[in-house]
């Protein structure tokens, strides 16, 4: 459980979500999509209670469902739009060139006409990112949206939505293990542990001091000389 947290996430940037396995990753996006109820506190997201709008917000949640295998990455894209999440609506010339947007911007386009069932992880992977994109939304809500992707295609991925947050002033939250993947995408890392959480650039979180802190046990912060962080600790 997330507790004593107060924190103000700045628009436009590019936030990584970090912490280890438990530590309330998900619970926080799942909070500010309103999913989840408050036990204590208020937050507030793009000025609103969590759940009242959520026209400028795309969401990838971690638990992805595996239905629709013979749907081809089209129609996933255009399962979601309208509210519509299976049933295939009408669309617009608008909405089409939105999805077709969103799979560009990912890299995906050659995915749109491929079946999900006949799709890699990873593929698949780039799908839902798509799809949390399309819209162009002001705020993106990513969980772990660099899984199943292999070493280049999650740097493509971390520097093409790094690229987003420039071009549209887009506000990005990415939870992810791997903190070398967003190294030199990320503005800002949010650090979560034991229930608490730390926000900062990169040189004020990954620190011996500020992890060892949040963990309440010893931990050690190095970099390499090629600029690779390293976490370790008995306690992770
Ligand atoms: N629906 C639920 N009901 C009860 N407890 C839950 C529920 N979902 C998550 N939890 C618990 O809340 C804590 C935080 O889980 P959460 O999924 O937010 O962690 P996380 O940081 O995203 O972890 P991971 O890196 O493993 O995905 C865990 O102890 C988990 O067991």
């Amino acid at each position: 459980m997330l507790s004593d947290l107060s924190l103000s996430i700045p628009t436009g940037q590019f936030v990584g979500l970090f912490g280890p396995n438990g530590a309330g990753k998900t619970t926080f996006l799942r909070a500010l999509m309103g999913l989840l109820p408050l036990q204590q506190g208020q937050i507030r997201v793009l000025g609103q209670s969590p759940g009242a709008d959520m026209s400028d917000i795309g969401y990838m949640p971690q638990n992805r469902s595996a239905n629709g295998a013979s749907l081809t990455g089209w129609d996933l894209l255009a399962s979601g739009m309208s509210g519509n999440r299976w049933g295939l609506p009408w669309l617009s010339r608008a909405d089409r060139l939105a999805i077709q947007e969103a799979l560009d911007s990912v890299d995906a386009s050659d995915l749109a006409t491929r079946r999900l069932g006949e799709l890699s992880g990873g593929e698949r992977q780039r799908l839902l990112i798509a799809q949390a994109l399309i819209g162009s939304p002001r705020l993106l809500l990513l969980d772990e949206p660099l899984a199943s992707l292999d070493p280049v295609r999650m740097r493509d991925i971390a520097e093409r939505l790094g690229a987003l947050v420039k071009q549209r002033g887009m506000t990005v939250l990415c939870s992810a293990h791997d903190i070398n993947a967003l190294m030199g995408v990320m503005d800002s890392v949010m650090y979560v542990a034991r229930g608490h959480a730390r926000l900062g650039n990169v040189d004020e979180v990954m620190t011996t001091e500020a992890l060892s802190a949040l963990y309440g046990a010893p931990v050690e912060v190095c970099r390499t000389p090629s600029g690779r962080l390293l976490v370790s600790a008995d306690a992770l």
